[in-house]
């Protein structure tokens, strides 16, 4: 896609985006450090793009209880600064979130406009951050993504591999339940909709995707081991039994019944996402 600029370069999206859009031009840490907002401003309007993707951002979830400061600069202050140069611009700003903005309550799928409720600092800022784009008042759209994968980059898939390998048998948390979201289906998502907005004002706005079918960390273990055939053995155990400095919600299920109706992008299955990481990383 011509004039499409991309924050970040070497996570999991940003990667499975230089896949697709080899044209496009990836701004790393080096170039737009997303601790400094006016730096990344100035960056996206020196970068004079015609589409922006921001694809960085702080994702460490525990570790954000301990530097609330800097997840909020990376997740909220930088993304809305850069939403408004794209509005002083009039390029569409395309910003991805995550299920960790809900407090897991119930068991029915979140929609859009429920009601938010972060348990943990990640998932607050990401909030914040999807709130300030939201104000920055350009042609904007925010993707809401669940336990993402890839073969790049650290993920539970890697994590599942590298400790089945060296175990007989690991205790995974079985009351967690959300949809686990190849990074490869995210980076074709979110080029789908930047074209769409790129060919019309009015498409944009708060959208949830992830991996069919919804799932348990403990059952997406298993499959993880199947796929991968190792023997590890996966043993149920309620969060309560895995302390984290920060909590996870029990409910982390998005409805995408509204991607699939304005975009036409349907749940990608998470299996066929997982064969061929697994394969990528047995390679
Ligand atoms: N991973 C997941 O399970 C989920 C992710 N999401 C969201 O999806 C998006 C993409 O996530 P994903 O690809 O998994 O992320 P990764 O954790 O794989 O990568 C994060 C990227 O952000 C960059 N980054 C972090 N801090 C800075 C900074 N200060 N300045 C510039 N770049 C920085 C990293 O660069 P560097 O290599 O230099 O550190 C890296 O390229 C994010 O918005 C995330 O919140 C949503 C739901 C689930
Ligand atoms: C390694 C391990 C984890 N777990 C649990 C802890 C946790 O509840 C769950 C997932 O652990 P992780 O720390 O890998 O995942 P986590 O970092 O919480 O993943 C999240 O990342 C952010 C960026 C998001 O936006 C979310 O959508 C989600 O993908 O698995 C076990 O039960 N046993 C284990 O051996």
């Amino acid at each position: 896609m011509t004039g499409l600029l991309v924050l970040g370069r070497t996570g999991q999206v940003a990667t499975e985006l230089a896949r697709l859009a080899p044209d496009a031009r990836f701004l790393g840490r080096d170039e737009a450090d997303l601790a400094d907002a006016d730096a990344c401003a100035a960056a996206v309007r020196a970068a004079r793009p015609r589409a922006i993707i921001n694809a960085a951002a702080y994702t460490a979830v525990d570790r954000a209880e301990s530097e609330p400061a800097l997840a909020e600069a990376v997740n909220a202050i930088a993304p809305a600064a850069m939403a408004r140069a794209a509005a002083e611009l009039g390029v569409p700003f395309l910003h991805i979130s995550t299920d960790y903005v809900f407090d897991g309550s119930g068991d029915r799928p979140w929609r859009e406009d429920d009601a938010t409720g972060p348990l943990g600092v990640y998932g607050a800022t990401k909030l914040a951050g999807e709130r300030g784009i939201a104000a920055a008042g350009g042609h904007w759209a925010v993707l809401r993504t669940s336990w993402v994968f890839s073969a790049h980059g650290g993920n539970f898939v890697k994590t599942m591999m590298r400790l089945g390998a060296e175990r007989p048998e690991l205790r995974v948390v079985a009351d967690q339940h959300g949809g686990p979201t190849p990074a490869g289906d995210i980076a074709a998502a979110c080029l789908r909709m930047v074209s769409a907005m790129q060919g019309g004002q009015g498409k944009g706005g708060l959208y949830h995707f992830a991996g069919a079918p919804d799932t348990t960390w403990a059952d997406f273990a298993r499959a993880i081991m199947a796929q991968a055939g190792l023997g590890c053995r996966i043993i149920d155990i309620p969060g309560s039994d895995y302390p984290t400095p920060a909590r996870r919600p029990g409910n982390s299920r998005l409805d995408c019944g509204a991607i699939t109706r304005d975009f036409a992008i349907p749940r990608p299955d998470w299996r066929a996402g997982l064969a061929n990481v697994v394969t990528e990383l047995q390679q």
